[in-house]
Order: C-alpha cells, then sequence, then structure tokens
C-alpha cells in the first residue's frame, strides 16, 4: 500500500517566520520523491508537516485525499540520528512497531528477524545499538521502519552522518529493500548524486515553492551514472540550486 500526497498552495513556518509559501506538489503513489533545497529552506519543516508534527499555515496538505491533522503509523519518519533505543537489542527495537500494530509476541521476533535479515544483519539480532556502528545502527532503523509496514516513508537525511563508503552501501541497501515495498518514499539530501540515484523525481524546494521537478533518468541504476541525459539532469538541479 502506498500513500499519495497533495500538497496545494501550503504555507509552513516556526513562529513568527514564514519558512514556505504557497507550496503545490503532489507526490505520487510509490514514487521515490527527493527533495533538495539550500540548507535552512525548508525541507525538513516539509517533511515535518509530511509526518503530521506541524500544521500547515494555510493550503491543503493531503494523505491519500484527508488532510494531514496528526501523526499516523501510516507516515514513518527516518531521521539522521538514528534514535533506536539504547537498552533493547537490535531485534527488540525492530519488533517495537510490531508491538503497536499488535502482532503476536511469537511472531513479532520471526518478523523482526526477517527484516533484520533485510538489511543484512540477520547475526546482529542480540546486539544493542551502542554495540554497533553507525552504518548498521541505520540498518536497524531501517529495518524497524519497514517492519512497521508503513503506506509512506518519510527519510530526513538518514545517511547524512556516515562516511562515504559506508552511505554508498546504504544508498545500494535502500534501492534493494525498497523492492520489497510498496511504499511512497520522500527523501531529503544535500547530495545531488544521491538525489539522482535514488529518486524517480528530484524536487528543488526554494522559499517560494518547487523551483524545478526533475524526471530522473533511469533511477536507480547506477550504469547510468555520468550518461548525459543524467549529466544533463544534474546541471539542471544545480543550477536552480543557486
Ligand atoms: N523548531 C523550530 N523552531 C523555530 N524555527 C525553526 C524550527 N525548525 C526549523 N526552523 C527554522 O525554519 C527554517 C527552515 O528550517 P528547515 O530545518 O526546515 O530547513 P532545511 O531546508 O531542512 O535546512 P537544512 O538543509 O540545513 O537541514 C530555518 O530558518 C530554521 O531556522
Amino acid at each position: 500500500m502506498s500513500l499519495a500526497f497533495h500538497i496545494n498552495g501550503v504555507s509552513l513556518g516556526h513562529g513568527d517566520e514564514t519558512v514556505v509559501r504557497d507550496l503545490d506538489l503532489d507526490i505520487r503513489p510509490g514514487e521515490v520523491l527527493v527533495v533538495v533545497g539550500a540548507s535552512g529552506c525548508g525541507k525538513s519543516t516539509l517533511l515535518r508537516s509530511l509526518a503530521g508534527l506541524l500544521p500547515v499555515r494555510g493550503g491543503a496538505l493531503l494523505a491519500d485525499g484527508a488532510p494531514i491533522t496528526g501523526p499516523s503509523p501510516d507516515r514513518a519518519l527516518v531521521f539522521q540520528d538514528d534514535a533506536l533505543l539504547p537498552w533493547r537489542s537490535a531485534r527488540r527495537n525492530v519488533e517495537l512497531p510490531l508491538a503497536i500494530r499488535r502482532v503476536p509476541r511469537g511472531e513479532r521476533r520471526r518478523l523482526a528477524d526477517h527484516w533484520l535479515a533485510q538489511v543484512g544483519l540477520a547475526d546482529h539480532g542480540d546486539r544493542r545499538p551502542g554495540k554497533l556502528s553507525g552504518g548498521m545502527r541505520q540498518r536497524v532503523q531501517l529495518a524497524r521502519t519497514l517492519a512497521g509496514e508503513p503506506k509512506a516513508i518519510l527519510m530526513d537525511e538518514p545517511f547524512g552522518a556516515l562516511d562515504a563508503q559506508t552511505r554508498a552501501a546504504m544508498q545500494r541497501l535502500l534501492v534493494d529493500v525498497l523492492r520489497t515495498t510498496p511504499a511512497t518514499v520522500v527523501f531529503i539530501t544535500h547530495d545531488v548524486d544521491e538525489a539522482l540515484y535514488l529518486g524517480d523525481r528530484v524536487a528543488v524546494l526554494g522559499p517560494e515553492g518547487v523551483r524545478t521537478l526533475i524526471d530522473v533518468p533511469e533511477p536507480r541504476d547506477p550504469a547510468t551514472r555520468g550518461t548525459p541525459v543524467v549529466r544533463a539532469a544534474r546541471e539542471e538541479i544545480l543550477r536552480s540550486l543557486t
């Protein structure tokens, strides 16, 4: 199951500050939409609104046609900071959304192990987050998110704190696991190459709304990196970022 988001004439802000004005954007069910934009332009603010953590100031923000009025297990938020519970093992962290969904206890363990295996951590279920590397903790977070079977996954620079090699491995892993879920993904990054690798479309956000919306040629295919058509898309994104 995947969610469609409809964003129409939306304004967002904090306190006295309006961050985004008159934003129009339709996010298609099942797509990976990557949002890039200058620091402070409101990417995280938009994601928090899609998660239902920040009310809109004006306009319509809809998930499958219904106004977003608060958080929902249908819309999972994934941060750069892994937010795992340090006193629970990796497996027990992944079991959390299963408990919320009232999955029977015995089944929880089986499903948690399934999702840990999907992210390459079949042998690490008993370890606590403090005993895992940053990349492994992000994988546990991904497994925990997927275990909740959300209809949308909202990712705020999830790989921003990882070294280049781990980040590239996480991008490949994400591509693999996304094949197993129909969820709509909204992914924020500062890295244009990451955007072009992961996204079906890339939206460049500015304070006045979406500046450019680009259809990515051959998304999630490393072989297309550096081809003229991808280079042209890259240049268009870089142009509208400045
Ligand atoms: N909780 C908050 N309270 C007050 N102002 C905030 C809050 N969160 C963000 N802001 C302000 O809103 C604006 C947009 O912030 P936001 O984090 O959405 O930008 P961003 O595009 O995600 O930035 P970055 O790329 O640096 O992460 C900034 O001016 C920021 O200072």
